[in-house]
């Protein structure tokens, strides 16, 4: 069930009214929800109780630390791409032992630092970062725990932008030269091989192709036990969708009840790292109506949220639900475009709205918890959001909104001529 539902004629995040989280903090302002961020964390990990695993959540979705905190609390692992991650990681309490490092440009700054701390796995991407990772391991005279992350050439059929399990797609090795590179692992003396890994794109709304790449990498498995080399976890990576307007993902419990029976009767754990899935439906983003502007054409509501703030759906053409705080039944309803104030015609969250609107209103962007202020910049010089954690009854300012002057904090002018 939503934590963001309609009370006495307003919508709250759980206990809390948003327009008290408006009047407190400002708008535009993320707001999550503690509640459905655990309760989604937990739907993951409940559905593989009994089996060896470890739900690692991918930071990259909300690096809030505050979000990060309420699931470090949980006992959750950590998906990372960049050493900025993996300090977030480390600053909200998560145990480095519970991270595994993904992404295909990991500097010899970043490897350092992830195995000075002791993190669980890197996910490595190619032969080149193999033999960077060998190097710097043994500088400082270690071993690195060693994942490849295989391509395994399955079409994960979402948005072309969000697909990375194919041939043509950068990520991951592919799959008909995984087993030459993990034979070269095995040779390197500073790596271990401890896992497999894939992950096929984002927001997958069916999960037959998390199944056809499951199969596959099984069979990699086999392959490499055939020749001596035991790998000792599975990680099947994120993309489960979610419901942004009239998807029909199937629930963790759904698509891992799937999971279990395929590696049924084998000796594996299992990770994931789900983001999306975690947070997107646990937050929104609140804004208040600007100025209205109908014209002959269309009519446009201009919002202090901005494709700054938002950027999937100038970036994807992704719907987001966009609801009023307080619903009004004085004025008429018309269809509105949610516009920013940018100077770009993509900057939009949400066209052809039938909404009942006046000035200073409020609205809550649906479904942005997950690569919403994350994505987010300054452009046109516009400080970043607030966010805030509610939490029954109370809110939490997690992130308080930037100032103008952080805006410019490590420029300078020129030197004098
Ligand atoms: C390697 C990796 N793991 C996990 C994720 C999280 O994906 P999602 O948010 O779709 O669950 C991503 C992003 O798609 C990713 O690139
Ligand atoms: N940013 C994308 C998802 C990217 C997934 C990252 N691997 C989105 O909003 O849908």
């Amino acid at each position: 069930m939503s934590e963001f539902q309609y009370r006495n004629g307003e919508l709250h995040a759980e206990d809390v009214a948003l327009s008290d989280i408006a009047a407190q903090y400002g708008t535009p302002c993320y707001v999550y929800s503690r509640r459905a961020i655990e309760q989604a964390w937990l739907a993951w990990d409940r559905a593989l109780d009994g089996l060896p695993h470890l739900v690692c959540f991918a930071v990259k979705a909300n690096s809030n630390l505050g979000v990060l905190n309420a699931l470090a609390r949980l006992g959750a692992g950590f998906d990372i791409v960049s050493g900025g991650e993996l300090e977030r990681v480390l600053a909200a309490g998560g145990e480095p032992g519970k991270v595994v490092f993904s992404g295909l440009g990991k500097t010899e700054e970043e490897m350092r630092r992830a195995l000075l701390v002791g993190i669980k796995c890197f996910n490595v991407e190619s032969a080149a970062e193999l033999e960077r990772l060998q190097h710097v391991a043994a500088e400082l005279g270690v071993k690195a725990p060693v994942s490849l992350r295989v391509n395994p050439d399955v079409d994960a059929m979402t948005h072309p932008y969000i697909s990375t399990g194919l041939k043509e797609n950068k990520f991951g090795i592919d799959i008909n030269q995984a087993l030459a590179i993990y034979r070269r692992a095995a040779e390197l003396p500073n790596l271990e091989i401890v896992g497999a890994d894939c992950h096929i794109g984002s927001q997958l709304t069916d999960d037959t192709p998390l199944l056809d790449a499951l199969d596959r990498m099984l069979v990699l498995i086999d392959q490499l036990a055939d020749e001596g080399i035991r790998v000792r976890h599975l990680d099947m990576g994120g993309g489960l969708g979610v419901v942004y307007q009239n998807e029909t993902p199937p629930t963790p419990g759904e698509y891992l009840g799937r999971v279990r029976e395929k590696i049924a009767g084998r000796d594996l754990t299992l990770l994931f790292e789900p983001g999306r899935s975690i947070v997107a439906n646990a937050g929104v983003l609140l804004t208040g109506v600007n100025l209205l502007k109908p014209t002959e054409h269309r009519n446009f509501a201009i919002i202090d949220a901005a494709m700054n703030d938002l950027i999937r759906p100038a970036l994807y053409s992704a719907w987001m639900g966009i609801d009023p705080v307080r619903p009004r039944e004085d004025v008429p309803v018309m269809q509105w475009d949610l516009v920013g104030a940018i100077c770009e015609t993509g900057d939009f969250l949400g066209k052809d709205r039938p909404l009942a609107l006046a000035e200073g209103d409020l609205l809550a962007v649906r479904s942005a918890g997950a690569y919403g202020f994350v994505m987010s910049s300054n452009y046109n010089s516009r400080p970043r959001a607030a966010e805030v954690m509610v939490d029954g009854a109370t809110s939490h300012l997690v992130r308080r909104r930037e100032t103008v002057s952080e805006l410019f904090a490590g420029e300078s002018l020129l030197p004098e001529a």
